[in-house]
Protein backbone atom coordinates (compact mmCIF):
# COMPACT_ATOMS: atom_id res chain seq x y z
CA UNK A 1 0.00 0.00 0.00
CA UNK A 2 1.30 3.45 -0.97
CA UNK A 3 2.16 5.86 1.49
CA UNK A 4 -0.69 8.21 0.29
CA UNK A 5 -3.58 5.03 0.89
CA UNK A 6 -2.33 4.49 4.28
CA UNK A 7 -2.74 7.49 5.62
CA UNK A 8 -6.36 7.56 3.77
CA UNK A 9 -7.15 5.03 5.79
CA UNK A 10 -6.28 5.89 9.02
CA UNK A 11 -8.44 9.18 8.31
CA UNK A 12 -11.15 7.14 7.16
CA UNK A 13 -11.54 5.10 10.58
CA UNK A 14 -11.06 8.23 12.34
CA UNK A 15 -13.69 10.41 10.36
CA UNK A 16 -15.77 6.86 9.90
CA UNK A 17 -19.60 8.63 9.55
CA UNK A 18 -18.29 11.72 7.43
CA UNK A 19 -18.57 10.12 3.71
CA UNK A 20 -18.94 13.29 2.17
CA UNK A 21 -15.43 14.62 4.33
CA UNK A 22 -13.46 11.37 2.96
CA UNK A 23 -14.28 12.12 -0.32
CA UNK A 24 -13.30 15.89 -0.34
CA UNK A 25 -9.90 14.04 0.94
CA UNK A 26 -10.13 11.54 -1.44
CA UNK A 27 -10.64 13.70 -4.04
CA UNK A 28 -7.40 15.97 -3.29
CA UNK A 29 -5.03 12.56 -2.16
CA UNK A 30 -5.58 11.28 -5.64
CA UNK A 31 -3.37 13.86 -6.98
CA UNK A 32 -0.26 14.09 -4.30
CA UNK A 33 1.74 10.57 -5.11
CA UNK A 34 4.01 12.87 -7.10
CA UNK A 35 4.47 15.99 -4.99
CA UNK A 36 5.34 13.27 -1.93
CA UNK A 37 7.74 11.81 -3.74
CA UNK A 38 9.50 14.97 -5.12
CA UNK A 39 8.81 16.44 -1.49
CA UNK A 40 10.11 13.58 1.18
CA UNK A 41 9.93 16.37 3.89
CA UNK A 42 6.62 16.76 3.95
CA UNK A 43 5.90 12.98 4.75
CA UNK A 44 8.58 12.96 7.82
CA UNK A 45 6.51 16.12 9.02
CA UNK A 46 3.01 13.84 8.42
CA UNK A 47 1.95 16.87 6.65
CA UNK A 48 -1.14 15.13 5.06
CA UNK A 49 -2.39 13.80 8.57
CA UNK A 50 -2.13 17.63 9.97
CA UNK A 51 -3.94 19.07 7.00
CA UNK A 52 -7.23 16.76 7.46
CA UNK A 53 -7.65 17.77 10.97
CA UNK A 54 -9.29 21.07 11.83
CA UNK A 55 -7.41 23.38 14.00
CA UNK A 56 -10.55 23.81 16.35
CA UNK A 57 -14.02 22.66 15.89
CA UNK A 58 -16.84 24.63 17.66
CA UNK A 59 -20.25 23.23 18.13
CA UNK A 60 -23.48 24.96 19.58
CA UNK A 61 -27.01 25.07 20.47
CA UNK A 62 -28.83 28.13 18.52
CA UNK A 63 -32.15 28.91 20.29
CA UNK A 64 -34.88 30.68 19.07
CA UNK A 65 -38.73 31.75 19.17
CA UNK A 66 -41.03 31.07 16.09
CA UNK A 67 -43.73 33.42 14.65
CA UNK A 68 -45.58 30.94 16.98
CA UNK A 69 -43.49 31.58 20.47
CA UNK A 70 -42.71 28.13 20.15
CA UNK A 71 -38.96 27.79 21.15
CA UNK A 72 -37.00 26.15 18.31
CA UNK A 73 -33.28 24.52 18.84
CA UNK A 74 -30.96 23.65 16.34
CA UNK A 75 -27.30 22.94 15.94
CA UNK A 76 -24.30 25.84 14.90
CA UNK A 77 -20.78 24.76 13.53
CA UNK A 78 -17.62 26.68 13.17
CA UNK A 79 -15.27 24.68 12.08
CA UNK A 80 -11.98 26.73 11.65
CA UNK A 81 -9.51 24.66 9.18
CA UNK A 82 -6.26 25.56 8.91
CA UNK A 83 -4.88 29.69 9.80
CA UNK A 84 -1.39 29.35 8.01
CA UNK A 85 -2.05 31.44 5.74
CA UNK A 86 -3.78 33.72 7.18
CA UNK A 87 -7.09 34.16 9.28
CA UNK A 88 -9.53 31.53 9.00
CA UNK A 89 -12.13 32.32 5.97
CA UNK A 90 -15.19 30.68 4.43
CA UNK A 91 -19.25 31.02 4.28
CA UNK A 92 -21.86 29.49 6.75
CA UNK A 93 -24.18 27.45 5.37
CA UNK A 94 -27.70 27.65 6.75
CA UNK A 95 -29.51 24.03 5.30
CA UNK A 96 -31.36 21.16 6.87
CA UNK A 97 -28.42 18.56 5.49
CA UNK A 98 -25.72 20.37 7.73
CA UNK A 99 -24.06 18.14 9.44
CA UNK A 100 -20.22 18.02 10.70
CA UNK A 101 -19.28 16.38 8.16
CA UNK A 102 -20.44 18.81 5.56
CA UNK A 103 -19.02 21.69 7.24
CA UNK A 104 -16.09 19.59 7.11
CA UNK A 105 -15.52 18.56 3.60
CA UNK A 106 -16.37 22.61 2.89
CA UNK A 107 -13.78 23.57 5.25
CA UNK A 108 -11.17 21.65 3.45
CA UNK A 109 -11.70 22.42 0.14
CA UNK A 110 -11.66 25.64 1.35
CA UNK A 111 -8.02 25.52 2.98
CA UNK A 112 -6.85 25.15 -1.05
CA UNK A 113 -9.29 27.26 -2.64
CA UNK A 114 -7.96 30.04 -0.13
CA UNK A 115 -4.32 29.36 -0.90
CA UNK A 116 -5.12 29.43 -4.91
CA UNK A 117 -6.41 33.05 -4.38
CA UNK A 118 -2.85 33.96 -3.46
CA UNK A 119 -4.20 36.05 -0.79
CA UNK A 120 -3.59 36.15 2.76
CA UNK A 121 -6.48 33.69 4.07
CA UNK A 122 -6.84 30.71 5.77
CA UNK A 123 -9.74 28.30 5.82
CA UNK A 124 -12.89 28.05 8.10
CA UNK A 125 -16.45 27.18 7.75
CA UNK A 126 -19.54 26.89 9.58
CA UNK A 127 -23.24 26.74 9.08
CA UNK A 128 -26.62 24.92 10.71
CA UNK A 129 -29.16 22.83 10.30
CA UNK A 130 -31.48 25.66 10.15
CA UNK A 131 -33.72 25.68 7.39
CA UNK A 132 -34.20 29.16 6.02
CA UNK A 133 -37.03 28.30 3.17
CA UNK A 134 -40.05 29.43 4.51
CA UNK A 135 -39.48 31.06 7.26
CA UNK A 136 -40.28 34.71 7.59
CA UNK A 137 -38.01 37.81 7.68
CA UNK A 138 -38.75 38.11 11.73
CA UNK A 139 -37.98 34.55 12.28
CA UNK A 140 -34.31 34.53 10.50
CA UNK A 141 -33.40 37.51 12.29
CA UNK A 142 -33.91 35.57 15.45
CA UNK A 143 -32.11 32.93 14.28
CA UNK A 144 -29.58 34.85 13.69
CA UNK A 145 -29.30 37.13 16.58
CA UNK A 146 -28.84 33.26 18.53
CA UNK A 147 -26.48 31.75 16.04
CA UNK A 148 -24.07 35.22 16.76
CA UNK A 149 -24.93 35.12 20.48
CA UNK A 150 -22.55 32.39 20.36
CA UNK A 151 -20.12 32.74 17.44
CA UNK A 152 -19.08 36.22 18.30
CA UNK A 153 -16.60 34.92 20.96
CA UNK A 154 -14.79 32.36 18.30
CA UNK A 155 -14.09 35.31 15.49
CA UNK A 156 -12.44 38.65 14.32
CA UNK A 157 -11.13 40.29 11.37
CA UNK A 158 -7.70 38.87 11.94
CA UNK A 159 -9.10 35.57 13.81
CA UNK A 160 -11.98 34.58 11.54
CA UNK A 161 -13.91 35.99 9.04
CA UNK A 162 -17.32 34.06 7.95
CA UNK A 163 -19.67 35.08 4.90
CA UNK A 164 -22.23 33.81 2.99
CA UNK A 165 -22.88 29.97 1.44
CA UNK A 166 -25.99 28.47 0.44
CA UNK A 167 -29.00 29.80 2.67
CA UNK A 168 -27.21 32.61 3.59
CA UNK A 169 -27.29 35.76 1.79
CA UNK A 170 -27.04 39.80 2.22
CA UNK A 171 -30.03 39.63 4.77
CA UNK A 172 -28.16 37.49 6.95
CA UNK A 173 -25.26 38.25 6.55
CA UNK A 174 -26.87 41.83 7.64
CA UNK A 175 -28.49 40.26 10.78
CA UNK A 176 -25.52 38.73 11.69
CA UNK A 177 -23.40 41.79 12.02
CA UNK A 178 -25.64 43.61 13.81
CA UNK A 179 -26.37 41.44 16.40
CA UNK A 180 -22.02 41.32 16.41
CA UNK A 181 -21.81 45.23 16.64
CA UNK A 182 -24.40 44.98 19.57
CA UNK A 183 -22.73 42.57 21.69
CA UNK A 184 -19.22 43.98 21.01
CA UNK A 185 -19.79 47.46 21.01
CA UNK A 186 -17.61 48.59 18.45
CA UNK A 187 -18.00 49.29 14.76
CA UNK A 188 -15.40 46.51 13.34
CA UNK A 189 -16.79 45.27 10.43
CA UNK A 190 -13.97 43.17 8.75
CA UNK A 191 -15.51 40.64 10.62
CA UNK A 192 -17.62 39.38 8.07
CA UNK A 193 -18.01 39.68 4.39
CA UNK A 194 -21.04 40.01 1.84
CA UNK A 195 -21.92 42.73 3.73
CA UNK A 196 -24.27 45.25 2.30
CA UNK A 197 -22.63 48.26 0.50
CA UNK A 198 -23.95 50.82 3.30
CA UNK A 199 -21.71 49.35 6.33
CA UNK A 200 -18.76 47.77 4.33
CA UNK A 201 -19.55 45.41 1.68
CA UNK A 202 -17.77 45.51 -1.16
CA UNK A 203 -18.80 46.18 -4.73
CA UNK A 204 -18.87 42.89 -6.66
CA UNK A 205 -19.14 40.35 -3.74
CA UNK A 206 -22.01 39.54 -4.60
CA UNK A 207 -21.56 38.59 -8.42
CA UNK A 208 -17.87 37.59 -7.95
CA UNK A 209 -18.32 34.09 -7.26
CA UNK A 210 -20.16 33.52 -10.67
CA UNK A 211 -18.19 36.11 -12.40
CA UNK A 212 -15.34 33.98 -11.12
CA UNK A 213 -16.38 31.05 -12.67
CA UNK A 214 -16.95 32.49 -15.88
CA UNK A 215 -13.47 33.94 -16.59
CA UNK A 216 -12.10 30.62 -15.44
CA UNK A 217 -13.92 28.76 -17.59
CA UNK A 218 -13.09 31.41 -20.62
CA UNK A 219 -9.76 31.15 -19.73
CA UNK A 220 -9.84 27.30 -19.87
CA UNK A 221 -11.88 27.47 -23.42
CA UNK A 222 -9.34 30.07 -24.95
CA UNK A 223 -6.01 27.72 -23.28
CA UNK A 224 -7.72 25.18 -25.27
CA UNK A 225 -8.86 26.85 -29.02
CA UNK A 226 -12.16 27.47 -27.64
CA UNK A 227 -14.60 29.99 -27.14
CA UNK A 228 -17.56 30.33 -25.11
CA UNK A 229 -19.29 32.37 -27.72
CA UNK A 230 -22.21 30.98 -29.38
CA UNK A 231 -22.19 28.07 -26.84
CA UNK A 232 -24.97 26.36 -24.95
CA UNK A 233 -24.88 26.20 -21.32
CA UNK A 234 -26.79 24.54 -18.46
CA UNK A 235 -26.63 25.46 -14.99
CA UNK A 236 -28.09 23.81 -12.17
CA UNK A 237 -29.33 25.98 -9.11
CA UNK A 238 -30.81 29.42 -9.02
CA UNK A 239 -29.21 31.02 -5.81
CA UNK A 240 -26.46 33.37 -6.21
CA UNK A 241 -23.63 31.26 -8.08
CA UNK A 242 -26.14 30.31 -10.34
CA UNK A 243 -27.58 33.93 -11.37
CA UNK A 244 -24.15 35.69 -11.79
CA UNK A 245 -22.86 32.49 -13.89
CA UNK A 246 -25.60 32.91 -15.91
CA UNK A 247 -25.21 37.06 -16.32
CA UNK A 248 -21.96 36.91 -16.97
CA UNK A 249 -21.91 34.01 -18.98
CA UNK A 250 -24.95 35.19 -21.56
CA UNK A 251 -23.09 39.02 -21.60
CA UNK A 252 -19.78 36.96 -23.06
CA UNK A 253 -22.23 35.74 -25.54
CA UNK A 254 -23.23 31.71 -24.46
CA UNK A 255 -26.80 30.90 -24.61
CA UNK A 256 -27.70 29.69 -21.14
CA UNK A 257 -31.18 27.46 -21.47
CA UNK A 258 -31.72 25.78 -18.02
CA UNK A 259 -31.75 26.07 -14.65
CA UNK A 260 -32.77 25.06 -11.33
CA UNK A 261 -33.59 24.69 -7.73
CA UNK A 262 -34.11 21.57 -5.17
CA UNK A 263 -37.53 21.06 -6.41
CA UNK A 264 -37.01 20.92 -10.44
CA UNK A 265 -35.69 23.18 -13.54
CA UNK A 266 -37.01 25.47 -16.04
CA UNK A 267 -35.98 24.67 -19.85
CA UNK A 268 -36.01 28.03 -22.02
CA UNK A 269 -34.52 26.87 -25.88
CA UNK A 270 -34.52 31.22 -26.16
CA UNK A 271 -32.15 31.55 -23.06
CA UNK A 272 -33.16 31.99 -20.30
CA UNK A 273 -34.96 35.25 -18.49
CA UNK A 274 -32.77 36.54 -15.81
CA UNK A 275 -33.79 39.51 -14.96
CA UNK A 276 -37.15 37.65 -14.34
CA UNK A 277 -34.98 34.56 -12.56
CA UNK A 278 -33.45 37.29 -10.23
CA UNK A 279 -37.10 38.44 -9.50
CA UNK A 280 -38.64 35.50 -8.68
CA UNK A 281 -35.23 34.69 -6.66
CA UNK A 282 -33.44 37.70 -5.31
CA UNK A 283 -36.84 39.53 -4.95
CA UNK A 284 -39.94 37.40 -4.05
CA UNK A 285 -38.11 33.97 -2.88
CA UNK A 286 -40.57 31.98 -5.02
CA UNK A 287 -39.75 28.91 -6.60
CA UNK A 288 -38.33 28.80 -9.86
CA UNK A 289 -41.52 26.94 -11.62
CA UNK A 290 -43.25 30.52 -11.25
CA UNK A 291 -41.07 31.47 -14.42
CA UNK A 292 -43.70 29.71 -16.68
CA UNK A 293 -46.34 32.24 -15.20
CA UNK A 294 -44.14 34.39 -17.54
CA UNK A 295 -42.84 32.33 -20.21
CA UNK A 296 -45.76 29.52 -20.85
CA UNK A 297 -43.32 28.74 -23.45
CA UNK A 298 -40.65 27.61 -21.59
CA UNK A 299 -40.79 23.74 -20.03
CA UNK A 300 -40.85 23.00 -16.32
CA UNK A 301 -40.17 19.39 -15.10
CA UNK A 302 -40.00 18.63 -11.65
CA UNK A 303 -36.84 16.79 -10.11
CA UNK A 304 -33.57 18.51 -10.18
CA UNK A 305 -31.35 16.23 -11.61
CA UNK A 306 -32.58 15.48 -14.65
CA UNK A 307 -31.45 18.86 -15.74
CA UNK A 308 -28.27 17.04 -16.75
CA UNK A 309 -30.06 14.92 -19.94
CA UNK A 310 -30.31 18.39 -21.67
CA UNK A 311 -28.13 18.83 -24.44
CA UNK A 312 -25.58 21.28 -23.43
CA UNK A 313 -21.97 22.17 -24.88
CA UNK A 314 -20.79 23.36 -21.11
CA UNK A 315 -22.53 22.21 -18.11
CA UNK A 316 -22.40 24.49 -14.41
CA UNK A 317 -23.25 22.72 -11.43
CA UNK A 318 -24.15 25.52 -9.37
CA UNK A 319 -26.03 24.29 -6.50
CA UNK A 320 -24.81 22.11 -4.47
CA UNK A 321 -22.73 18.58 -3.84
CA UNK A 322 -22.64 15.41 -5.53
CA UNK A 323 -25.09 17.29 -8.46
CA UNK A 324 -23.65 15.15 -11.39
CA UNK A 325 -23.37 11.05 -10.60
CA UNK A 326 -21.68 9.03 -12.83
CA UNK A 327 -24.46 8.52 -14.49
CA UNK A 328 -25.22 12.24 -15.39
CA UNK A 329 -21.59 12.60 -16.35
CA UNK A 330 -22.48 9.90 -19.15
CA UNK A 331 -25.56 11.46 -20.43
CA UNK A 332 -23.86 14.49 -20.71
CA UNK A 333 -20.47 12.86 -22.29
CA UNK A 334 -23.05 11.24 -24.80
CA UNK A 335 -24.74 14.77 -25.44
CA UNK A 336 -21.28 15.99 -26.19
CA UNK A 337 -20.73 18.41 -23.71
CA UNK A 338 -17.05 19.70 -23.95
CA UNK A 339 -16.78 21.74 -20.82
CA UNK A 340 -17.62 21.21 -17.26
CA UNK A 341 -16.96 24.38 -14.70
CA UNK A 342 -17.93 23.98 -11.24
CA UNK A 343 -19.73 26.39 -9.81
CA UNK A 344 -20.95 24.49 -6.74
CA UNK A 345 -18.34 23.38 -3.78
CA UNK A 346 -17.79 19.48 -5.07
CA UNK A 347 -20.95 19.28 -6.97
CA UNK A 348 -18.82 16.03 -9.12
CA UNK A 349 -19.23 12.83 -7.40
CA UNK A 350 -15.36 11.53 -7.73
CA UNK A 351 -16.45 8.90 -10.43
CA UNK A 352 -18.22 11.15 -12.62
CA UNK A 353 -14.92 13.49 -12.42
CA UNK A 354 -12.96 10.56 -13.06
CA UNK A 355 -15.04 9.67 -16.17
CA UNK A 356 -15.57 13.30 -17.65
CA UNK A 357 -11.34 13.45 -17.21
CA UNK A 358 -11.11 10.20 -18.87
CA UNK A 359 -13.16 11.43 -21.81
CA UNK A 360 -11.25 14.70 -22.56
CA UNK A 361 -13.90 16.48 -21.15
CA UNK A 362 -12.03 19.94 -19.89
CA UNK A 363 -13.14 20.25 -16.21
CA UNK A 364 -12.21 23.87 -14.06
CA UNK A 365 -12.20 22.04 -10.56
CA UNK A 366 -14.66 23.62 -7.81
CA UNK A 367 -11.41 24.76 -5.67
CA UNK A 368 -9.93 27.03 -8.37
CA UNK A 369 -13.09 28.13 -10.50
CA UNK A 370 -15.40 28.95 -7.70
CA UNK A 371 -12.47 30.93 -5.84
CA UNK A 372 -13.52 34.01 -7.27
CA UNK A 373 -15.84 34.98 -4.00
CA UNK A 374 -13.63 33.78 -1.58
CA UNK A 375 -11.08 36.06 -3.07
CA UNK A 376 -13.81 39.27 -3.60
CA UNK A 377 -14.25 38.31 0.13
CA UNK A 378 -10.91 39.39 0.81
CA UNK A 379 -10.59 42.33 -1.33
CA UNK A 380 -13.51 43.26 1.01
CA UNK A 381 -11.48 42.40 4.00
CA UNK A 382 -8.62 44.90 2.39
CA UNK A 383 -11.14 47.82 2.14
CA UNK A 384 -12.10 47.38 5.63
CA UNK A 385 -8.64 47.79 6.94
CA UNK A 386 -8.33 50.93 4.45
CA UNK A 387 -11.20 52.26 5.23
CA UNK A 388 -11.87 52.72 1.43
CA UNK A 389 -13.59 51.63 -1.24
CA UNK A 390 -12.44 50.70 -4.88
CA UNK A 391 -14.44 50.97 -7.59
CA UNK A 392 -16.32 48.17 -9.33
CA UNK A 393 -14.40 48.12 -12.29
CA UNK A 394 -11.38 48.02 -10.17
CA UNK A 395 -12.30 45.19 -8.49
CA UNK A 396 -13.28 43.03 -11.00
CA UNK A 397 -10.41 43.89 -12.85
CA UNK A 398 -8.57 42.38 -9.62
CA UNK A 399 -10.98 39.23 -9.70
CA UNK A 400 -10.15 39.08 -13.42
CA UNK A 401 -6.75 39.15 -13.16
CA UNK A 402 -6.76 36.97 -9.87
CA UNK A 403 -9.13 34.08 -11.93
CA UNK A 404 -6.79 33.63 -14.72
CA UNK A 405 -3.31 33.42 -12.46
CA UNK A 406 -5.63 30.57 -10.66
CA UNK A 407 -5.92 29.12 -13.87
CA UNK A 408 -1.73 29.11 -15.14
CA UNK A 409 -0.58 27.97 -11.68
CA UNK A 410 -3.12 25.32 -12.00
CA UNK A 411 -2.16 24.02 -15.03
CA UNK A 412 1.55 25.12 -14.34
CA UNK A 413 1.32 22.43 -11.57
CA UNK A 414 -0.59 19.47 -13.29
CA UNK A 415 2.55 20.05 -15.71
CA UNK A 416 5.20 20.05 -13.46
CA UNK A 417 3.97 16.61 -11.70
CA UNK A 418 3.21 15.16 -14.39
CA UNK A 419 -0.59 15.16 -14.98
CA UNK A 420 -0.27 17.16 -18.25
CA UNK A 421 -3.36 19.66 -19.27
CA UNK A 422 -5.52 18.57 -15.47
CA UNK A 423 -6.87 21.02 -13.79
CA UNK A 424 -7.93 18.55 -11.11
CA UNK A 425 -4.30 17.92 -10.35
CA UNK A 426 -3.06 21.02 -10.63
CA UNK A 427 -5.57 22.47 -8.71
CA UNK A 428 -5.14 20.35 -5.76
CA UNK A 429 -1.19 20.61 -6.13
CA UNK A 430 -0.92 24.36 -6.28
CA UNK A 431 -2.89 24.96 -3.38
CA UNK A 432 -1.34 22.02 -0.86
CA UNK A 433 1.76 23.02 -1.70
CA UNK A 434 1.49 26.41 -0.85
CA UNK A 435 -0.43 25.69 2.70
CA UNK A 436 1.85 23.05 3.23
CA UNK A 437 5.03 24.93 2.75
CA UNK A 438 3.57 27.32 5.20
CA UNK A 439 2.90 24.75 7.85
CA UNK A 440 6.38 23.42 7.63
CA UNK A 441 8.00 26.77 8.32
CA UNK A 442 5.75 27.33 11.35
CA UNK A 443 6.84 24.34 13.29
CA UNK A 444 4.48 20.79 14.33
CA UNK A 445 1.77 22.49 14.96
N1 LIG B 1 -21.95 32.21 -2.49
C1 LIG B 1 -20.66 32.09 -2.73
O1 LIG B 1 -19.94 33.09 -2.81
C2 LIG B 1 -20.05 30.77 -2.96
C3 LIG B 1 -20.80 29.62 -3.05
N2 LIG B 1 -20.21 28.44 -3.37
C4 LIG B 1 -20.99 27.22 -3.52
O2 LIG B 1 -21.93 27.40 -4.57
C5 LIG B 1 -23.10 26.59 -4.31
C6 LIG B 1 -24.33 27.48 -4.35
O3 LIG B 1 -24.21 28.46 -3.33
P1 LIG B 1 -25.05 29.82 -3.37
O4 LIG B 1 -25.45 30.13 -4.76
O5 LIG B 1 -24.29 30.79 -2.58
O6 LIG B 1 -26.32 29.41 -2.51
P2 LIG B 1 -27.83 29.92 -2.63
O7 LIG B 1 -28.46 29.55 -1.35
O8 LIG B 1 -27.87 31.31 -3.10
O9 LIG B 1 -28.38 29.00 -3.80
C7 LIG B 1 -28.35 27.61 -3.73
C8 LIG B 1 -29.08 27.04 -4.90
O10 LIG B 1 -28.92 25.63 -4.91
C9 LIG B 1 -30.18 25.00 -4.90
N3 LIG B 1 -30.07 23.83 -4.04
C10 LIG B 1 -29.76 23.79 -2.74
N4 LIG B 1 -29.80 22.53 -2.28
C11 LIG B 1 -30.11 21.79 -3.33
C12 LIG B 1 -30.29 20.39 -3.50
N5 LIG B 1 -30.17 19.53 -2.48
N6 LIG B 1 -30.60 19.96 -4.75
C13 LIG B 1 -30.71 20.85 -5.77
N7 LIG B 1 -30.56 22.16 -5.66
C14 LIG B 1 -30.27 22.60 -4.45
C15 LIG B 1 -31.14 26.02 -4.32
O11 LIG B 1 -32.46 25.79 -4.78
C16 LIG B 1 -30.56 27.32 -4.88
O12 LIG B 1 -31.00 27.52 -6.18
C17 LIG B 1 -22.83 25.90 -3.00
O13 LIG B 1 -22.21 24.65 -3.25
C18 LIG B 1 -21.81 26.81 -2.32
O14 LIG B 1 -21.03 26.11 -1.36
C19 LIG B 1 -18.87 28.37 -3.64
C20 LIG B 1 -18.08 29.46 -3.56
C21 LIG B 1 -18.59 30.73 -3.12
O1 LIG C 1 -16.47 34.58 0.82
C1 LIG C 1 -16.21 33.75 1.66
O2 LIG C 1 -15.52 33.94 2.65
C2 LIG C 1 -16.75 32.36 1.58
C3 LIG C 1 -16.98 31.79 0.25
C4 LIG C 1 -17.26 30.35 0.41
O3 LIG C 1 -17.93 29.94 1.34
C5 LIG C 1 -16.68 29.40 -0.50
O4 LIG C 1 -15.72 29.75 -1.18
O5 LIG C 1 -17.13 28.24 -0.54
Amino acid sequence: MSYVSSVFQRIKVRNANEPEFLQAVEEVFKSLEPVLEKHPEYISANILERITEPERQIIFRVSWVDDQGVLQINRGFRIQFNGALGPYKGGLRFHPSVYIGIIKFLGFEQIFKNALTGLPIGSGKGGSDFDPKGKSDGEVMRFCQSFMTELYRHIGPDVDVPAGDIGVGGREIGYLYGQYRRIKGVFENGVLTGKGLSYGGSLVRTQATGYGLIYFVDEMLKHNNKVLQGKTVVISGSGNVAIYACQKATALGAKVIAMSDSNGYIYDENGIDLPLVRQLKEVERKRIRSYLNFHPEAQYIEGCKNIWSIKCDIALPCATQNDISLENAKTLVANGVIAVGEGANMPCTNEAINYFLENKILLAPAKAANAGGVATSALEMSQNSMRYYWTFEEIETKLKNIMVTIHSNAAAASSEYGFGYNLVAGANIAGFKKVADAMMAQGNY
